[in-house]
């Protein structure tokens, strides 16, 4: 019911504008009328790849030309219908999009902008060498529905309006799964997506097969709108131009923003193109830059998001007093506090991680060295060294961000080194980042929710397993607030939960205690204490000895990349060699023996 609500705003703008299309007679006004959706629904396709993971494409062109070629070159060779036609272009667009993904995705950033603008310039030597300078459809005059040309060009403005429905309402049904959820969380920060258990490399290449497939369906559509193909019309830059200004005038990463760019700037340049185009040729070119320019200066992420957050601003102003007035609530996260040292299940001989002789370099410097220790079964182990010592490297290698030189990672007696982070999350471990990586731009639940599908089946399963973990870190009341808002202490709270929600059996910790005030690191360290009680093996890296020395069942110190010593707690703290490395060599004698 609550989906069906969400799609009524969508439904409603669509029947209005088809009432407005119907009444419109002047064959020119319908065309843009017609144009309007069709640019709206390449900005849809658009959005789904590069709004919601964030890797910008400049060449989306060269799914849009694909689909215009295959209906024009399927009905001029084949003879078939553009009803057969516009589903294959799709299925063409769908496979394109699959074999540019994989190479593409390996670049990064604005690597990946750019290598997707060749890909168009490419496509579109390649069709004028082979002479298809400009591809006329033939006329079927006996025939105008079965070949989609129709006398009365409101019919295209319906059939538009369709196709732009159907494209919303697939881009909210991903949206609100796990689909979605996987695409913003690799948007806001693709390392934590793939250590909390999302397969990064597979949803990217599932969104580029989806946006392909609907970039080409509508390219073929455009085709039949126009009746004549030319490599620049389709595989130009214009056109890819035209994908993204509409998206990111209107606003990236929402179903509205592409509808929105395209209803305000395709009339525009139209007309602009009709009334002055002789004069001003490339005058859409014109208009296009300047709304990009328009767009980065005073709504870097769109109309749609400016317009939501003055919104927010207004109605957050209006209701301040009656929250100020609000009776007391407890502060978050006090709730699950116990106080220290409390009773739990020692750690017991069976090795949960075993790591074997672990090296890494970078270039010439050997960040960790042949690295051995055993990790048992409820332990709780403190990995400590000074700045630089190689610790976050050594977690690197043990969830699969960086890949050892040499050694072995064992879990469960199996070895995983060398494996992708979601792998190793699925087999157990959950991990937290010394600089915190939030989605910043999601709730506290729904961060949580991104790091329990790697167990959950359903939607359900996950929502359950996420505020099962945000009520063990104690921050079920403020469930629903961004991540943006959060102290450092919520953000280091809710990093933990994310992991948790994993089920992880193994729970690796950097420096979770950073950054935290006296009090709060004692909260944050019960919280701990608890999971470990719960039956959690937990590896934690800190900086200070203090804290962890009443938490850890053990230490592994390292300096320079290797370890220096390990053992107890009272024990590793009277090394001598540990003295030296935090204090320096003219402490040493000064230690108590
Ligand atoms: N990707 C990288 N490229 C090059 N050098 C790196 C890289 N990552 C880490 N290093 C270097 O490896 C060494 C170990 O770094 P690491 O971050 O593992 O240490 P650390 O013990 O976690 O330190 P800190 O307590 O300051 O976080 C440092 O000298 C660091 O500069």
């Amino acid at each position: 019911m609550h989906k069906f609500r969400s799609l009524l705003p969508a439904v409603l703008f669509t029947m209005a504008y088809a009432l407005v299309s119907l009444s419109v007679t002047n064959s020119y006004y319908q065309l843009v009328l017609t144009l309007v959706p069709v640019w709206a629904v390449f900005g849809l396709s658009w959005n789904l790849l590069s709004g919601y993971t964030g890797l910008i494409s400049f060449g989306h062109a060269a799914f849009f030309g694909i689909g215009a070629y295959t209906t024009a070159l399927g009905q001029i060779y084949f003879d078939l219908s553009p009803w057969l036609l516009i589903p294959v272009a799709a299925m063409l667009g769908g496979i394109a999009g699959l074999l540019i993904g994989f190479p593409t995705f390996r670049l990064q950033g604005h690597y990946f902008a750019l290598a997707m603008l060749a890909y168009p310039l490419a496509i579109l030597y390649v069709f004028e060498w082979l002479g298809f300078q400009e591809v006329t459809l033939p006329m079927k005059r006996d025939a105008p529905i079965a070949y989609m040309q129709f006398g009365d060009p409101r019919i295209y403005t319906l059939l538009a309006l369709t196709i732009m429905l159907a494209t919303i309402v697939l881009t909210r049904i991903i949206e609100q799964s796990r689909f979605g959820m996987a695409l913003l969380a690799i948007k806001q920060n693709e390392a934590a997506a793939e250590a909390a258990g999302i397969n990064t490399l597979a949803w990217k290449l599932r969104a580029i097969t989806l946006s392909g497939a609907i970039a080409a369906a509508i390219g073929a559509f455009y085709a039949q709108v126009l009746l004549v193909v030319t490599p620049q019309s389709v595989f130009g830059m214009l056109v890819s131009a035209q994908a993204l200004t509409v998206a990111m005038f209107g606003g990236v990463g929402t179903v509205w923003g592409p509808v929105i760019g395209s209803v305000i700037l395709i009339p525009l340049a139209e007309t602009l193109h009709a009334e002055a185009g002789a004069r001003f040729p490339g005058i859409q070119g014109v208009i296009f830059g300047f709304a990009i320019i328009c767009v980065i200066l005073v709504a870097p992420e769109g109309l749609f998001w400016k317009l939501r957050d003055l919104l927010r601003k207004r109605f957050a102003r209006a209701t301040t007093t009656e929250v100020t007035a609000a009776p007391h609530t407890e502060q978050p996260g006090t709730a699950i506090v116990t106080p220290l040292p409390v009773a739990r299940k020692r750690a017991t001989s069976e090795v949960v991680l075993e790591v074997r002789n672990l090296s890494r370099s970078f270039g010439g410097l050997k960040a960790v060295q042949n690295v051995s220790f055993k990790l048992h079964k409820n332990e709780i182990l403190g990995i400590i060294g000074p700045n630089g010592a190689g610790k976050t490297t050594l977690f690197n290698l043990l969830n699969g961000f960086l890949r050892p030189d040499q050694g072995e990672v064992l879990i469960d007696g199996r070895n995983m080194s060398g494996e992708r982070p979601h792998t190793i999350c699925e087999a157990g471990i959950g991990r937290t980042f010394q600089v915190m990586r939030p989605f910043l731009r999601m709730s506290i639940l729904d961060n949580v929710v991104v790091g329990a599908y790697v167990r959950a089946k359903t939607e359900d399963e996950a929502r359950k397993l996420a505020a099962d973990a945000v009520a063990r870190v104690g921050l079920s009341d403020v469930a629903d607030r961004v991540a943006g808002e959060l102290s450092t202490k919520e953000l280091r709270l809710m990093e933990l939960a994310r992991a948790l929600a994993g089920q992880p059996r193994i729970l690796l910790l950097d420096e979770t205690l950073a950054g935290l005030g006296h009090g709060e690191a004692d909260e944050v360290v019960a919280v701990i204490q608890q999971l470990a009680r719960d039956g959690i093996t937990i590896a934690i890296i800190e900086h200070t000895m203090q804290a962890m020395v009443r938490l850890v069942d053990s230490f592994v110190v390292l300096d320079h990349g290797a370890v220096i010593t390990e053992g107890e707690p009272e024990v590793v703290t009277r090394d001598n060699r540990v003295i030296e490395a935090y204090l320096g060599k003219k402490w040493v004698a000064h230690a108590p023996h």
